[in-house]
């Protein structure tokens, strides 16, 4: 099979598209794969880092209030079509696909309008502005939530669940944490403001980081590279108990999930999708700043069976994070039970149900 894929902006968006790419590839090892995205996008690091194929247009997202800005955006769309077109017309995909973020928008009608089977991935719990915009051309749309059924044309609609589901799901515990200093024997605590880091959650972070002191866990703080030279400036970050380590990123996500006890963060959707299929306990900040406040509908799909806990960004400071935090490191049996509510909402095999619709519509 020939695969385009297109996706950016955010992990959120880029890390579906890569699962979807390492499934396809472990299936048929002929495969080849060309990845579209912008130079300013996260992609543009991770997707080359990853060894895969990559292609760039230039495109921007509208603003949502009027403005001229509008005006360069049409005219960025009407060109990142063309040359998407021309991507297609070298690299002859079999099937093209959108992971969301604006850059898909381009690439994925493009890919319609030149007859060729498309199909795009929803994560989240309520669609977002292009993947609404593509639903009308493409062929399949792959959903992760049963409720964002409705946004779309409902006989397109497939539920696979998220590819990155499958790749945390079979990935085995490999010691991965001592690469950061962190100590095999102790439960550790993931706290992360999603792929781009969460400023808010960041500074109500570094001001509980002393509580976490001789606790008997220990903590990993992940700012986001934004985020990091800034924060780790700070006298609570310079002065760090033995057991909280911070960074600014981590690259292998997959690998060290598996030997998290329970994460603090946002609750984007791949995110959740990576929870749910490891059985992860959490407490789930969503971010106020997400289209429809989709997040908060995302979170609310785990919060209501028990399988995560809710803290609004409202109520956050850094006592109610280090009290959360705390009472559910300090509860095993908690945490079992969370896990396993968790475990009941994921989709390990997501990447091969996707793969089956691929397959389908590329004949
Ligand atoms: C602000 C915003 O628009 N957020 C959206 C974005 O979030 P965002 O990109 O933050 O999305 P998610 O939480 O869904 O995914 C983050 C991904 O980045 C990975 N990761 C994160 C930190 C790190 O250090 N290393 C790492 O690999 C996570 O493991 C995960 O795979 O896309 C999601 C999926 O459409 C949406 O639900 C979010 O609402």
């Amino acid at each position: 099979m020939r695969l385009l894929i297109s996706g950016g902006g955010t992990g959120g968006h880029i890390y579906p598209a890569l699962a979807l790419i390492e499934a396809l590839k472990q299936k048929d090892p002929t495969a080849e794969v060309l990845y579209v995205g912008t130079k300013r996008g996260l992609e543009s690091k991770i997707v080359p880092d990853a060894g895969i194929p990559f292609k760039t247009v230039e495109i921007q997202g509208f603003k949502r209030s009027l403005s001229l800005e509008n005006f360069k955006t049409i005219y960025l769309f009407l060109k990142s079509v063309r040359d998407a077109k021309k991507i297609i017309k070298d690299f002859k995909p079999d099937v093209v696909v959108g992971t969301g973020g604006y850059v898909c928008g381009s690439v994925v009608y493009a890919a319609a309008k030149s007859k060729i089977p498309t199909m795009i991935h929803e994560q989240n719990s309520v669609s977002g502005v292009t993947n609404k915009f593509l639903s009308h051309y493409v062929d399949k749309i792959g959903i992760c939530f049963p409720d964002v059924k409705k946004d779309f044309p409902a006989e397109k609609v497939v539920f696979t669940g998220n590819p990155r589901a499958q790749q945390v799901a079979g990935i085995q515990a490999d010691n991965s944490l001592l690469q950061y200093g962190l100590k095999p024997t102790l439960p550790t605590l993931l706290i992360f403001g999603g792929s781009r880091g969460a400023e808010k959650i960041n500074q109500t972070t570094l001001e509980a980081v002393p509580l976490f002191n001789d606790r008997p866990y220990q903590v990993l703080f992940v700012t986001g590279r934004a985020h990091y030279d800034k924060l780790i400036k700070q006298e609570n970050a310079q002065n760090l108990p033995a057991n909280v380590v911070i960074q600014p990123y981590i690259a292998n996500m997959p690998q060290i999930l598996p030997e998290v006890a329970a994460i603090v963060g946002r609750a984007g959707a791949t995110s959740l999708a990576e929870i749910t299929a490891l059985g992860i306990p959490s407490i789930l900040i969503p971010s106020p700043y997400v289209t429809n406040d989709h997040q908060t509908k995302n979170a609310l799909s785990l919060v209501d069976s028990k399988a995560a806990e809710l803290l609004p960004e409202a109520q956050l400071t850094s006592d109610q994070l280090y009290q959360r935090a705390d009472k559910l490191m300090s509860d095993q049996q908690y945490r079992l039970q969370m896990a396993e509510n968790a475990k009941k909402a994921g989709v390990p095999d997501a990447a091969d149900q996707l793969l089956a619709v691929l397959e389908q519509i590329s004949k």
